[in-house]
């Protein structure tokens, strides 16, 4: 994608589009769909947020398809999408599981919403290529082989709830998918269930329930315990921990609560004790699980620690239940360590029906029900078709979770530089002409702020865009950037360099790319060996500023002719006529000089493309030593 920036101040607030340019491989015919995945807007949002750096061509670049228009296969007895309703020049949204209505309508409004649940993985597989988005809840594998089935289509996945354990992130990311949640609509729903299995582990509810209606009436049996006075531990104290925390406090618990990341003030204010993993268990006459599963969580409750515990321990787990090992949990519930679980979540789920866990006594469970209130879904919904629908147009993701969070004012403010760092990388990367390939790129950013004011990963991310995709087939992101220039061997360093100029209410005054150890098609280009471009932003336009050791002036559109020339009178006619005869629009033009009638770097904006002749003629100028035709456009050929 070549990415022209257009700033503008509307109604005081700045806006800014990156405008994706077609893309070589787009077939001729009916028009590109998909407008709005073309758009990457930023837009000034309150909190953390990042740029989806899309481009609605990735899948026609990858399959040859030309436009995104989806026939998706045959809705199931569960689906309930309309093949009716689909419309031409939208994108498409799978949702795989069940989401809230209000979530629903929002994402009809700009795609094509598939709803088909309970697909197999090879269903979904199959599906997938013909989708933009896909929307899943705990239910849904979303492995490596969906996102390489989806040749490079899908663009985000979106988790309606909190926990991405069943999402590929690091798969996400090498393809450049983002992953977005709803980190925040059903916290409420799991602390209250959290909360309603821990009374009802305490006094029995469920078996007592599941008794009476088999005609018993066992009052002496069913001798609960309370809970006033008791301590529960909260492990993970997060949203949802926090939650529990403070419920538990108002039924007079003492709590402590383990998280190695918890801020200390956060579990003051609610009267929680932070303590180390062994103290929590042994203090603890209740355990509540809160973490999320990951591989350093992945049975932390197993042999050891429970042996650690009080004996009679009770034990709530509404988290994942890959954090308890099932086998040592019935074990410790054989041996009386466990007095009692309550379980929401499995390692597998279900599970087994006849699984010693499912049936043992002592054990309480529902099946994966925290998050499901009519309040929770509704807000889930609509929180997750929100961060969808915003990543489909190219917009700030504030729940981001495999991309880094750009705080919003800053990508604003870096909005005009994004197309700077973009065209820089493209161009430089043309002038390479042979060597090992490029392994060594070192980029300055000028500015007189402080050092610790500029946050320029999305800048590295968009050279690293235009650095490796005139180059490759790989579409490249702020989401998988980084890790596609450490794949394909190629450093990025990053350098400041100071400037006295006062002009503070810039956050960059240039930016230089150099490349090392490689050789140059142009070597004026070269500064000490480096190809060396640098650039800067004019009126919201890029504008390249430097070619090796040559002062140039040329705005970044359309393509640029740069030719090395002994200066001398009519260089600058004779080469607008040739261009001119070819009815070739300049668009700037621009000359950088030693010193009178010394070497010169001329610098040619053009809107269109010259034709290989025309292009012979003007490398033939006798003056003209040096040549070359750079493209910021690649649909032009
Ligand atoms: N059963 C259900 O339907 C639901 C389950 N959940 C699950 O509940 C869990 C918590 O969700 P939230 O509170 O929203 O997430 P959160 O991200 O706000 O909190 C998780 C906390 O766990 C902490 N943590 C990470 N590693 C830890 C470790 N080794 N020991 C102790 N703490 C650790 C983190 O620092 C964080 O504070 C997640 O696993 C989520 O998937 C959430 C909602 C509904
Ligand atoms: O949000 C979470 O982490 C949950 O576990 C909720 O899962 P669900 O969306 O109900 O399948």
């Amino acid at each position: 994608m070549a990415a022209a920036v257009k700033g503008a101040v509307a109604g005081g607030a700045v806006t800014a589009a990156v405008v994706a340019a077609p893309q070589r491989g787009d077939l001729a015919g009916p028009p590109r769909a998909c407008p709005v995945s073309s758009v990457a807007s930023f837009q000034s949002l309150s909190g953390s947020c990042v740029l989806s750096i899309s481009s609605s061509a990735r899948s026609s670049k990858k399959s040859g398809r030309g436009r995104i228009v989806c026939s998706v296969a045959a809705p199931s007895s569960t689906n309930t999408r309309s093949p009716s309703t689909e419309v031409v020049g939208k994108p498409t949204v799978l949702v795989a599981e069940k989401l809230g209505e209000a979530g629903l309508e929002l994402l009809k409004k700009i795609a094509n919403v598939d709803c088909s649940y309970n697909l197999s993985q090879e269903e979904l597989c199959a599906k997938i290529s013909l989708c933009d988005a896909l929307i899943v809840r705990s239910g849904t594998k979303v492995t490596r082989e969906v996102f390489e089935a989806s040749n490079g289509r899908l663009k985000v996945v979106g988790r309606a709830g909190v926990g991405i354990d069943n999402v590929d992130l690091q798969a996400a990311t090498e393809v450049g998918c983002l992953v977005v949640n709803a980190p925040t609509a059903n916290t409420i729903a799991a602390a209250e269930h959290g909360i309603a299995l821990l009374t009802a582990l305490a006094r029995n509810v469920a078996q007592a329930n599941a008794s009476m209606k088999a005609g018993e009436w066992k009052r002496s049996k069913y001798v609960g315990v309370s809970l006033v006075d008791k301590t529960l531990a909260v492990m993970g104290f997060g949203k949802v921990g926090s939650e529990v925390a403070r419920r538990a406090r108002g039924l007079g618990m003492h709590v402590v609560a383990h998280d190695p990341y918890a801020p200390a003030d956060r579990a003051r204010a609610i009267g929680v004790e932070l303590v180390s993993f062994d103290e929590a268990l042994q203090r603890a006459d209740f355990i509540s699980l809160h973490m999320p599963l990951t591989p350093s969580t992945d049975k932390i409750f197993n042999d050891e620690s429970f042996g650690k515990c009080k004996k009679g321990v009770r034990i709530v787990n509404v988290a994942r239940g890959g954090v308890i090992d099932e086998d040592a949990l019935i074990r410790a519930l054989d041996s009386g360590i466990v007095a009692q679980a309550a379980l929401d979540v499995f390692t597998v789920e279900p599970p087994e029906k006849d699984s010693k866990l499912v049936q043992h006594e002592q054990v309480v469970l529902t099946p994966h029900l925290g998050a499901s209130t009519v309040e929770a879904q509704e807000g889930v919904a609509v929180e997750i078709a929100e961060a969808v629908v915003g990543a489909l147009q190219g917009e700030l993701a504030a729940t981001a979770v495999n991309a880094p969070m750009v705080p919003s004012e800053v990508l604003v403010e870096l909005a005009p530089y994004v197309g700077l760092a973009d065209r820089l990388g493209r161009l430089a990367v043309q002038l390479v002409s042979g060597g090992a390939g490029v392994k060594d790129v070192k980029v300055t950013y000028t500015s007189a702020r402080a050092d610790d004011d500029l946050d320029t990963r999305l800048l590295r991310a968009m050279i690293t865009k235009g650095l490796i995709e005139p180059v490759s087939s790989a579409i490249i992101n702020l989401v998988n950037a980084d890790f596609i220039a450490k794949q394909r061997g190629v450093r990025i360093s990053e350098e400041r360099r100071p400037s006295d100029s006062g002009a503070v209410e810039l956050p960059l005054e240039t930016i230089e790319v150099r490349i090392s150890h490689v050789d140059s098609k142009f070597k004026t280009a070269t500064s000490g060996g480096d190809i060396v471009l640098v650039g800067s932003v004019k009126g919201g336009v890029p504008h390249l500023v430097q070619v090796g050791d040559f002062s140039v002036d040329v705005s970044l559109e359309g393509s640029i002719i740069l030719c090395k020339q002994v200066d001398q009178p009519g260089m600058i006619g004779k080469v607008g006529n040739l261009l001119g005869e070819q009815n070739v629009n300049i668009s700037f033009m621009s000359v950088g000089r030693d010193a009178p009638r010394k070497l010169a770097v001329m610098a040619i904006g053009v809107d269109d493309v010259p034709t290989k002749e025309t292009l012979a003629k003007i490398g033939g100028i006798s003056a003209i030593e040096e040549f070359v035709f750079l493209k910021l456009d690649f649909m032009q050929f």
